[in-house]
């Protein structure tokens, strides 16, 4: 006698469902990136599904203020479904819920800029999750922090990917760990590695417009962080800088980057509204630096890493204003592309580069979902 289960119009289990694997995916921070990453799951989901055999369940969602569960997956309407959920939570009923629910395959995905996030990051491991982030505070805190996050992944067998970290949804961080881990000998790293600073001085340096105005569309465009400072004091180039330091086994600081903040110092620590009224103070600073410039020069904002990257505490991260001629590699750049120029022992004169949109939500959140399908194959 045959056991083989016959599917028939009257079955109620899905039996081609039963043989995909189900990832269940927590989401926090649904805002530029993650509120774009969640429009392309609920897109793609469908041929992901058929294509790679993996069913994405995005069962809960929140905010810095509010969370909702969905056992069997979020809708469309998850937007309205958010709004109408109660007003604070914590991370210990995420963990409670994927419990109880018995979930299997567990991925939090931190699309904050949150610092205080990464606080939860080692409970949601202990809990049970493997971290998906496009936030940078994870990876530029402490050294301590950096190498306990770590060993706490080792420990319980789970995964961390944060490509986009670093050039949004360029494979940067990738080629940089498979060059280092292969043992080529990594020399320098130099480039613009801020997408929505690479927008400004591109469009500054071409057009009339005030520097305000453009930081304005650059922000409007989503290229920015949420506070529009942490890209202009360098901060942000600075985290990025850091990250790619430390994927070549360098044990540096945030404050061993030497930074060159472009905002003037009164207007460093107003509150953000007040800032954003004040831009023309911006305005004359970078028109003089623009003017004073030679001939056929244009600004750049660059990120070099470079020295004796051999030694643990070797190299040099310098984070800076170059003026550099217009038909040079940087000087070339247009609208919010990134270029990273990887220099190693075999690739010495003619660098590896990496070039293209390096900010928007889009393109970043595209990089996210790319984490966590490479992550899927793994579970
Ligand atoms: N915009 C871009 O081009 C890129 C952004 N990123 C990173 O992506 C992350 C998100 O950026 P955006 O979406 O532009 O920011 P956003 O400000 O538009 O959204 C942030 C979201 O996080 C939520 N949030 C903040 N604190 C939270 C907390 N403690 N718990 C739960 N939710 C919290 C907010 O409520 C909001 O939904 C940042 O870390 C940024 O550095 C990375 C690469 C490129
Ligand atoms: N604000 C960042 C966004 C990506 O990390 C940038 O401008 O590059």
């Amino acid at each position: 006698m045959s056991t083989e289960i016959k599917e028939n119009n009257t079955s109620r289990i899905d039996l081609q469902l039963l043989k995909k694997k189900k990832v269940n995916l927590a989401v926090f921070g649904h805002g530029n990136v993650g509120g774009k990453l969640l429009d392309q799951i609920l897109e793609s989901a469908a041929s992901i599904s058929e294509r790679k055999h993996i069913v994405l369940n995005v069962f809960a969602v929140a905010n810095s203020g509010q969370l909702l569960f969905q056992t069997d997956g979020i809708d469309e309407n998850w937007r309205n479904k958010l709004k109408a959920e109660k007003a604070g939570w914590d991370i210990s009923e995420v963990i409670k819920f994927a419990r109880q629910y018995n979930l299997k395959n567990l991925i939090a995905i931190d699309n904050t800029g949150s610092t205080e996030f990464v606080e939860h990051y080692p409970k949601l491991i202990e809990g049970g999750f493997n971290l998906v982030s496009s936030n940078k505070h994870p990876n530029t805190r402490d050294l301590e922090f950096y190498h306990e996050l770590r060993s706490l992944l080792q420990r319980h067998e789970k995964e961390f990917f944060y490509e986009t970290n670093v050039g949004a949804g360029l494979p940067l961080i990738d080629t940089i760990k498979l060059l280092h881990l292969s043992g080529e000998n990594i020399t320098r790293i130099r480039g613009v590695f801020s997408g929505s600073l690479s927008y400004i001085f591109n469009t500054f340096s071409e057009n009339d417009d005030s520097f305000g105005n453009v930081l304005k569309k650059a922000m409007n465009y989503g290229f920015t962080e949420p506070d529009p400072r942490e890209d202009l004091s360098g901060n942000d180039v600075g985290r990025k800088l850091l990250i790619l330091a430390r994927e070549l086994d360098l044990h540096h600081e945030l404050t061993d980057v030497n930074i060159e903040n472009l905002i003037p110092k009164p207007l460093r620590t107003i509150p953000k509204h007040e800032f954003l009224e004040q831009l023309d103070a911006l305005d004359v600073k970078f028109h003089i630096k623009k003017r004073n410039q030679k001939k056929d020069h244009v600004l750049r904002y660059i990120g070099d890493l470079h020295g004796d990257l051999s030694e643990v505490n070797g190299g040099t991260l310098d984070v800076k204003l170059v003026s550099v001629p217009r038909d040079s590699t940087l000087g070339q750049l247009s609208n919010s592309d990134s270029l990273f120029e990887i220099y190693t022992q075999n690739y010495a004169q003619h660098p590896i580069t990496i070039k293209g949109a390096g900010a928007g939500g889009a393109v970043t959140a595209r990089g996210v979902l790319g984490d966590i399908l490479r992550l899927s194959d793994k579970l």
